[in-house]
C-alpha cells in the first residue's frame, strides 16, 4: 500500500511523510496537504463530479469514525476501491486523537464560523486551518460538494446512529439528502433552526455545501468499537466515492425527523441540570419538567408537548450549549 493511505499512523506519530504526493496504479492521485489532511483525486477523465469532504476525530476520543475513515483510506490506496469522486479526508484535532481524549484545551467544534478569531491556542489555529482546507477543497464551481463530519457521542442513546442538518436563512433541508441519510443507515435527522459554530455548520452556511454532522453511537477507544455497526454508511460512502450509488428513492424510509425547540446554554457556575448522569440522548421530558438552573433565578422549564433532551453536558465551558431540547418535526418545509 502506498505510505500516504496510512494517514492515520502518519497522524498517530506526527510524522511529516517524505513524499508529498503519490500515484495508485490505478491512476488515483494522494496528496498530503498537511497534519492529518489528504486529498484523493481520480484518474484524469474518470472524475464524476462530486467533491466530499469527510472528517473524524474532531474529537480526538471519537474513535470508531477515524477507523472508519482509515479503512476508506487503505481502500483507495491499496486499489481496491476505485474512486470517481474528489475526497478530502480530515482528521480534525490530531493532538487530543494522540491523547485519547475530545480535545486539549478548547473544543473544536465551537470555534468554527469565525469564532476561532475571537480565541487563541491550538486548537483556534486548528479550526481556522480546516476551515482554510475545506475552503480551497470546495472553491472548484460547478460541482456538486458534500461533507459528512463523523462523530460518536458522549453518552448511550435511545437512537444510536442520527444526523445533524446544520441551518442557513433561506436554504431549506433537502429530502434527496435525507433519503440518503436513510439508505446510509441514519435512523434520524435533526434539523437545526439556527446558524451554528461547527465544522459542519461552517461548510453548510460558508461554502455551499451539502453538510451534516453525523453521530455513530458511543465514543470508545481504538479497536474497541465492534459493536458500533458502520457497515451501512460505509457502503454508502463507497458508492458516492466509486459514483455507484443506487439512484436514490425519495422515501424516507422510517427516519425520524426532529427540529430544535431550544438550545439549553450555561451562563456561569451555577448552572445546574436536573438530569441523572446516566441519562440516554433522546430521552422524553414531560411538559412542565425542571430541566436546569441557572443563576439569576434563571429556569429551564420544558414547555413542548413530545420534548426530548440531547447531548446534556453540564461540564461544557460557560457561554456555551448544554444540552439540546428537540421535538419532533413533521418533514413540511422539505425542499
Ligand atoms: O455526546 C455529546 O454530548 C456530544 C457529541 C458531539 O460531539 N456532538 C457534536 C454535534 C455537532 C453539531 O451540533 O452538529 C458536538 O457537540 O460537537
Ligand atoms: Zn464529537
Amino acid at each position: 500500500m502506498l505510505a500516504l493511505g496510512k494517514l492515520l499512523e502518519l497522524t498517530l506519530t506526527d510524522h511529516e511523510p517524505a513524499e508529498k504526493t503519490q500515484v495508485t496504479t490505478r491512476g488515483v492521485r494522494l496528496r498530503w496537504l498537511g497534519e492529518g489532511a489528504l486529498e484523493v483525486r481520480p484518474p484524469e477523465g474518470e472524475d464524476c463530479g462530486l467533491d466530499l469532504l469527510l472528517s473524524a476525530g474532531i474529537h480526538g476520543n471519537e474513535t470508531a469514525p477515524i477507523e472508519l475513515l482509515e479503512r476508506l483510506l487503505h481502500g483507495v490506496a491499496n486499489g481496491k476501491i476505485k474512486p470517481r469522486a474528489r475526497v478530502l479526508f480530515l482528521f480534525g484535532n490530531p493532538a487530543a486523537i494522540r491523547k485519547g481524549e475530545r480535545f486539549i484545551e478548547q473544543d473544536i467544534n465551537r470555534l468554527f464560523n469565525g469564532r476561532h478569531e475571537l480565541s487563541s491556542g491550538f486548537e483556534a489555529l486548528r479550526a481556522a486551518e480546516l476551515e482554510q482546507f475545506a475552503r480551497v477543497f470546495f472553491s472548484k464551481p460547478e460541482r456538486t460538494r458534500l461533507h459528512y463530519d463523523l462523530h460518536t457521542a458522549i453518552r448511550g442513546s435511545k437512537i444510536e446512529q442520527f444526523a445533524l442538518y446544520p441551518y442557513k436563512e433561506g436554504r431549506r433541508h433537502s429530502r434527496r439528502e435525507l433519503a440518503r441519510l436513510a439508505a446510509a443507515g441514519m435512523e434520524a435527522v435533526l434539523l437545526q433552526s439556527k446558524s451554528s459554530i461547527t465544522f459542519s455548520a461552517f461548510t453548510y452556511e460558508q461554502l455551499d455545501a451539502e453538510a451534516f454532522t453525523l453521530e455513530l453511537g458511543k465514543a470508545r477507544p481504538f479497536g474497541q468499537n465492534e459493536e458500533v455497526n458502520l457497515d451501512r454508511l460505509e457502503a454508502r460512502l463507497i458508492q458516492l466515492i466509486e459514483d455507484t450509488e443506487p439512484q436514490t428513492e425519495q422515501s424516507l424510509d422510517g427516519l425520524k425527523l426532529f427540529s430544535v425547540a431550544r438550545e439549553i446554554i450555561k451562563h456561569s457556575d451555577s448552572f445546574h441540570l436536573h438530569l441523572p448522569a446516566d441519562i440516554e440522548n433522546f430521552s422524553e421530558l414531560s411538559k412542565g419538567y425542571l430541566l436546569a438552573e441557572d443563576l439569576a433565578e434563571t429556569r429551564w422549564v420544558v414547555e413542548e408537548e413530545g420534548a426530548r433532551i440531547i447531548f446534556p453536558n453540564p461540564k461544557v465551558k460557560n457561554g456555551l450549549r448544554a444540552g439540546i431540547l428537540i421535538v419532533p418535526d413533521s418533514g413540511q418545509r422539505l425542499a
